[in-house]
């Protein structure tokens, strides 16, 4: 049976999509419910099924207009109440709760998207930090699938992001840690790199684990290249400060006496370092060394350094006086002590007393007046020669030789208890070639020295002249320089020593060796000293003796002898 009801539309704002759409489903309901057929009419009075949402809302029906629904089936007249109920009543109250869901839909909607926004804004200063960054970070998947890499990373290994980015680390990367970090889903800390093209590089590999379940691996690259190289620079420095410092600490604690001694070498340094202490006591001091290494040098600062400084400082030179004559020296006599001493006269002891007495070439003393000396040394005091009144004497004794007094005492030269008594404080002299590193020093210092006292522009000397000087072995130490460097200014003519001014034996050490002992190929000729030099060290290379080398030069031995000390062969 159909039943028609007209129905008065109470909603606000009419049937529109949300209404149509409410009032379809509850309809829905009720066609299900109740199994009956329900239309709306037109407004020309057409039946439609009320079940489509579109012929609802193209009535566009308004708040206060009816609508007649047609309900075909039984219990019409209840499913009729039910549909003008909920048309006229409850859809308002409905409406209202559905607006207020969308208001708060609404307000949610744009909580998120402001809480999306925040999330990317977030995301982007993130990346921009990332990137900021001067380690590289790359993050892959837990696959090896590169996911990300920053800025920095592009830079340390030289590549673009577009390049690797979305590739598999597994296959690009098999050997780095971080792929090996990946396969064990352990970290690799602190693994040093070594690229192809020398960069050193430290990758940290940490797993990433999210609630257990394992995402990828995250590393971090630090290119220590220039570190290693700051590392290495700094570690020079330092050895470098602490060098000096010791050196300063040494120079410190040395006497400005010690000034005037040039040379930087540690063996040299620490002779002036030993010398300065021995100048604060009055122990016996030898100084051995070659010929020309400075001990006389060292022996008047160790005077000056003194509290004797004020005394006299009063050298013998052991080798230059007669050996019957060096007694007398030594000792005085008293007048009539033998024939020709008509006056008394003070010995060296009893001059450098409350001073410093320095007996250089110690060594040549013959033997029984080194038992005389020992006395002398022992009692600290004297007797002249042909008197019997013993002076007492404050003297401090500084010795020097060059020679190996430890083999004289074996070849019953020289006294071992003199020795003894002498050794007290031994300084040690390195020769010149054993501190080439000073020569230049040197050379400076006998240029400013010579100039100075000649009155003369101070002169500068070529890098290739001051090579010849560092190469030539210096047989003669330091005096020889200083002869060197006072020839070489008197020849010059122009304000920079050249090696044209240079004796023919430094002029040629870049040569190869000439068999012939007279070459004047070039023009040069040597000094006569230097082809004497040159004559009998041939002799005493080929004879040995200084017996054969003379009988073979038709000269004494003692001018062979004497020969071979001066040029210190
Ligand atoms: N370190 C030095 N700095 C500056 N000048 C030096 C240095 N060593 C030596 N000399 C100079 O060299 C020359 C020779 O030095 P000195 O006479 O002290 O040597 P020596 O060892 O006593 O020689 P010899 O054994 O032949 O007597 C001197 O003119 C001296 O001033």
């Amino acid at each position: 049976m159909e039943i028609s009801r007209r129905i008065l539309i109470t909603n606000k704002k009419g049937i529109h999509a949300r209404t149509a759409a409410m009032i379809v489903s509850f309809i829905s309901r009720l066609k299900r419910d109740y199994n009956v057929k329900l239309y709306i009419q037109n407004k020309s009075n057409i039946k439609m099924p009320i079940s489509s949402m579109l012929s609802l809302t193209s009535l566009k029906i308004k708040q206060g207009d009816t609508i007649c629904i047609t309900c075909d089936g039984d219990n019409c007249n209840e499913v009729l109440d039910k549909v003008e109920k909920y048309i006229s009543g409850q859809i308002d109250q409905k409406i209202n709760d559905i607006e207020e869901f969308d208001k708060v839909l609404e307000e949610n909607t744009i909580n998120i998207s402001t809480e999306l926004e925040s999330i990317k804004e977030i995301k982007d200063k993130f990346g921009s930090i990332l990137n900021h960054i001067n380690d590289g970070i790359c993050v892959m998947d837990s696959n090896g699938v590169i996911t990300y890499v920053n800025i920095a990373y592009e830079s340390i290994f030289d590549i673009n992001s577009e390049s690797i980015i979305g590739k598999n680390a597994k296959d690009m990367y098999p050997k780095r840690p971080s792929v090996q970090a990946l396969y064990q889903r352990n970290n690799i800390l602190n693994s040093l790199m070594v690229e192809n093209n020398g960069k050193k590089i430290i990758s940290n590999s940490k797993c990433i684990f999210v609630n257990k379940v394992f995402e990828g691996v995250l590393t971090t690259y630090k290119d220590i290249t220039d570190l290693k190289d700051m590392m290495y620079n700094l570690d020079k420095a330092n050895q470098k400060i602490e060098y000096y410092e010791q050196e300063l600490k040494k120079k410190n604690k040395v006497h400005e006496a010690f000034d005037f001694i040039i040379g930087r070498s540690s063996s040299l340094q620490d002779a002036i370092a030993m010398a300065s202490k021995a100048a604060k006591t009055s122990a016996t001091v030898v100084i051995r060394g070659e010929s020309g290494t400075g001990k006389e040098l060292v022996a008047k600062a160790i005077h000056e350094a003194s509290k004797r400084s004020k005394g006299p400082f009063i050298k013998v030179n052991c080798a230059s006086i007669p050996e019957n004559l060096l007694e007398s020296e030594l000792f005085g006599y008293e007048k009539g002590a033998f024939t020709g001493a008509v006056k008394r006269k003070i010995g060296k002891f009893e001059l450098a007393n409350n001073g410093t007495l320095f007996l250089d070439e110690i060594g040549e003393i013959n033997y029984n007046l080194q038992a005389k000396l020992l006395r002398a040394i022992q009692e600290r005091e004297i007797e002249r020669i042909g008197g019997n009144e013993t002076v007492k004497i404050d003297i401090r004794i500084i010795t020097a030789t060059h020679r190996n007094l430890e083999q004289m005492i074996i070849d019953n030269e020289f006294r071992e208890d003199l020795y003894y008594r002498l050794n007290v404080i031994p300084i040690m002299l390195p020769s010149l070639r054993n501190r080439k590193g000073d020569i230049p020093l040197l050379v400076e210092h006998f240029i400013n020295k010579i100039c100075q006292n000649e009155e003369i522009n101070i002169k500068t000397i070529s890098s290739e002249a001051l090579r010849y000087l560092q190469e030539y072995t210096w047989p003669g130490n330091i005096r020889e320089i200083e002869n060197i460097i006072m020839r070489a200014i008197t020849l010059s003519d122009e304000d920079q020593i050249e090696i044209d001014v240079f004796p023919n034996f430094i002029k040629s050490i870049f040569k190869p060796k000439n068999a012939n002992l007279i070459n004047l190929k070039d023009g040069d000729v040597a000094s006569m000293e230097e082809y004497d030099k040159e004559i009998v060290k041939c002799a005493l290379q080929k004879h040995k003796t200084f017996n054969k080398a003379a009988k073979a030069l038709g000269i004494t031995h003692r001018t062979v002898s004497l020969k071979a000390k001066k040029y210190d062969l």
